[in-house]
Formats: C-alpha cells, sequence, structure tokens
C-alpha cells in the first residue's frame, strides 16, 4: 500500500493554526489577557484556552477518532464564571474570512459548555499507536505577554512517529530571507496587512513557509535550512527565558565552536522555525535543572519542520527526540538542531561542555 500524503490532515492543520492565531492576535492586542498563573507557576492567558477550543474542534470535526495531547484544561474556566465569558466571547466571534475554509473546520462552536468539553479533550496521555495531535495553543506564553515571540503549534504524530507539524507565528516576518532578530519587541503583525509566518511539513516532503492571512490558504514556498561551510560562522538561537535552558552552557558550546556572533534570543518554537528558514542556523536548549522534562507539544512541530528543511534534531546525547512515551519527552534531554552535516561537531562540543561539569 502507499504510503499516506496526510494531505486532507496538513490541509486542516493549517486552516486550523491559521483560524486560531486570529484569536491569539486579538488577545495580543488587548491590555487585558486574563493571565493566570498554574500550578507550576507558568502562566496561562485566554488566547491559550481560545486556542485550544478553535483547534480542538476543527481536529475533532474531522478527525473524530484521533486522540489528542494538549497542553491546557478547562477545569480554571469551569471554576471561573467571568473568565469562562471572556474567553467565550473570543471563540464565539473567531471565524476565517473564507466560507469554504469555515466550512472545512466545520464552523463555529455552538456553546461555552461545549467549549469547556473541546478544550478537556486533550487529555490522551499520548503513547506509541495510533494517531495522536499535540497542541500547544500558545508556546512561548511568556514571550506572548511581553510582546515577544509566539507560536500556535499542531503536530500529529502516528505511532509515536511526526507525520505533520504546523507552527503558526504570528509576529515573525513574512519574509523567509529577513536576518534574525531578538524576540523582543519583534512585531511583524502591526505592519498592514500582515499576518506573521505560517511554517509546515510533512514527513518525507519537505517544508514550507507561507504568510498567515484572513481567509483562504495563501500560496506556500519551499523552506531550506541556510549552507553553512564553517561552523564558525553559524548564528544560534535559545530561549529569552534564561530558567528554560542555560544561557551560560550555550555560550560556552558557542564559545568551543568558535562562534563569535551573539545569540538570538526568542521566545517559543519559533526558534524551529527561523532555523528552518535559514534566518538562522542552531538551536540550543540546554537543561536548567536534572527534573525538568520536556512536553511533546512544544516539539513535536518544529522537530518535524527542521529534519525537513535539511536540519537533524537530537537530545544533547545525541538522540532524536522520542514522541512515544506519554505527554513528554521521558527519554530526552534538551534539544540541540542544526544543520544535518554539522550536527555532530555540534554534538561534541555540548558533551564536551555538558561533560565537564560533572
Ligand atoms: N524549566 C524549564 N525548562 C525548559 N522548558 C521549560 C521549563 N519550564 C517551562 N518550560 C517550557 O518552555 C516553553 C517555552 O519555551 P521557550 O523558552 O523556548 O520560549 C514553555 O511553553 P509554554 O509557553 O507553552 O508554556 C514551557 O513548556
Ligand atoms: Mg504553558
Ligand atoms: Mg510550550
Ligand atoms: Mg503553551
Amino acid at each position: 500500500m502507499a504510503s499516506p500524503s496526510y494531505e486532507h490532515e496538513l490541509n486542516v492543520a493549517l486552516l486550523a493554526v491559521q483560524r486560531a492565531t486570529h484569536l491569539t492576535k486579538s488577545v495580543f492586542h488587548q491590555n487585558a489577557k486574563g493571565t493566570l498563573n498554574k500550578s507550576d507557576a507558568s502562566p496561562v492567558t485566554i488566547g491559550d484556552f481560545g486556542a485550544q477550543a478553535l483547534i480542538i474542534a476543527a481536529l475533532q470535526h474531522n478527525f473524530p477518532d484521533d486522540k489528542i495531547v494538549a497542553e491546557e484544561e478547562a477545569k480554571d474556566l469551569r471554576d471561573n464564571t467571568q473568565l469562562r465569558e471572556l474567553v467565550w466571547g473570543l471563540v464565539k466571534d473567531a471565524k476565517l474570512d473564507d466560507e469554504a475554509a469555515e466550512r472545512t473546520l466545520g464552523g463555529s462552536i455552538k456553546s461555552a459548555d461545549s467549549m469547556l468539553d473541546l478544550i478537556d479533550k486533550g487529555d490522551s496521555q499520548g503513547g506509541s499507536k495510533g494517531r495522536i495531535w499535540a497542541i500547544d495553543p500558545i508556546d512561548g506564553t511568556k514571550g506572548f505577554l511581553r510582546g515577544g515571540q509566539y507560536a500556535v503549534c499542531l503536530g500529529l504524530m502516528v505511532d509515536g512517529d511526526v507525520k505533520v507539524g504546523v507552527l503558526g507565528c504570528p509576529n515573525l516576518p513574512v519574509s523567509d530571507s529577513e536576518p534574525l532578530k531578538e524576540g523582543i519587541g519583534a512585531d511583524a503583525s502591526d505592519e498592514a496587512g500582515k499576518f506573521g509566518i505560517l511554517f509546515s511539513a510533512v514527513q518525507s516532503a519537505g517544508a514550507q513557509s507561507r504568510p498567515l492571512g484572513p481567509g483562504a490558504l495563501k500560496p506556500a514556498s519551499t523552506i531550506a535550512m541556510k549552507p553553512l561551510s564553517n561552523i564558525s560562522d553559524a548564528t544560534f538561537c535559545e530561549s529569552v527565558e534564561a530558567g528554560h535552558s542555560s544561557q551560560g552552557d550555550a555560550a560556552a558550546i558557542a564559545k568551543k565552536l568558535g562562534i563569535t556572533k551573539p545569540s538570538v534570543r526568542m521566545d517559543s518554537q519559533a526558534k524551529y522555525g527561523s532555523i528552518a528558514r535559514g534566518a538562522g542556523d542552531l538551536y540550543l536548549r540546554l537543561p536548567v535543572r536534572a527534573d525538568y522534562v520536556e512536553k511533546i507539544w512544544d516539539h513535536a512541530a518544529g522537530d518535524l519542520i527542521v529534519r525537513e528543511a535539511g536540519g537533524q534534531v537530537t537530545d544533547t546525547e545525541g538522540k532524536r527526540l522520542d514522541f512515544s512515551h506519554g505527554r513528554t519527552l521521558l527519554q530526552n534531554k534538551g534539544v540541540i538542531a542544526a544543520p544535518r552535516d554539522v550536527h555532530g561537531e555540534v554534538i561534541r562540543a555540548v558533551k564536551e561542555v555538558l561533560g565537564a561539569k560533572k
């Protein structure tokens, strides 16, 4: 049997992410973002809840038997009527400016109660069998609140392998050739008619980008990592949040590789999209705490997009990210993404620097 093309899955994923970015952008431009602190002290906003509801509604309409692993849960909204009404106010009006696209997504959500139930459909425990979608409705929530980069992220895994990945990055420049900028304050969405960028990949079919838009999908172009003949010429990106990735270890690794350019700090999986389109070269995510386990929704889409653009993505020991162990990357520590032919060299430097600390 021919391997599936995932054409319908990709189309639904692209439209669902595009619709969700309209909701997040509307929250981004309002002062009251309905921010709550979760039990791990990380923030969540009405944008995160709303985007998750919209994406799950589209997945349920098209693929009712698929499982979903999503970051957020509806409990805080069930307990807080005012917050629920704020989110519902956004969700009920969120739609793409194109009838065919809205039909594909199944149209609007019917009521506030069904919105809560949809949010809670993202509670699958994941695993190594069957079709499982991973959703991060807003990745880089801290960046989103700061006016920096963020991404709406959706990936489809089949038997633990990522087959389709989509990243909506409303605050990245539309042009693939624009150089990397620090994440803070970058806001392409304020330019008239610009909505940011939508990255996507299907396994064995390459990676693409297209401008985010208000309705039907815009035409896409193929993206590829930038050829890098000398590793010392590399630009690397890392988290803005020092609590998410060790900036000291990254600087030591860069020094070992002879890299002299300063790092570009940006929030979210916009880092994966940026190196996949050749706007930067390396992405280093170095554990700050031994006990932190990465979440699958923080990496599924970006991992595939970088690999399909000619890169390699592993953990700090050189192991591929393994999405088959539930909601977290239980078998991995940190992330190192680089063009395929220099990845080994980067891993050697990572091992030397991290090994010397033990
Ligand atoms: N101690 C830690 N180490 C690594 N990642 C962490 C972390 N604490 C939180 N995160 C994750 O870092 C993500 C943001 O990544 P980045 O630093 O690249 O912007 C967060 O996603 P959310 O913003 O979706 O919660 C969160 O899941
Ligand atoms: Mg979060
Ligand atoms: Mg995240
Ligand atoms: Mg998130």
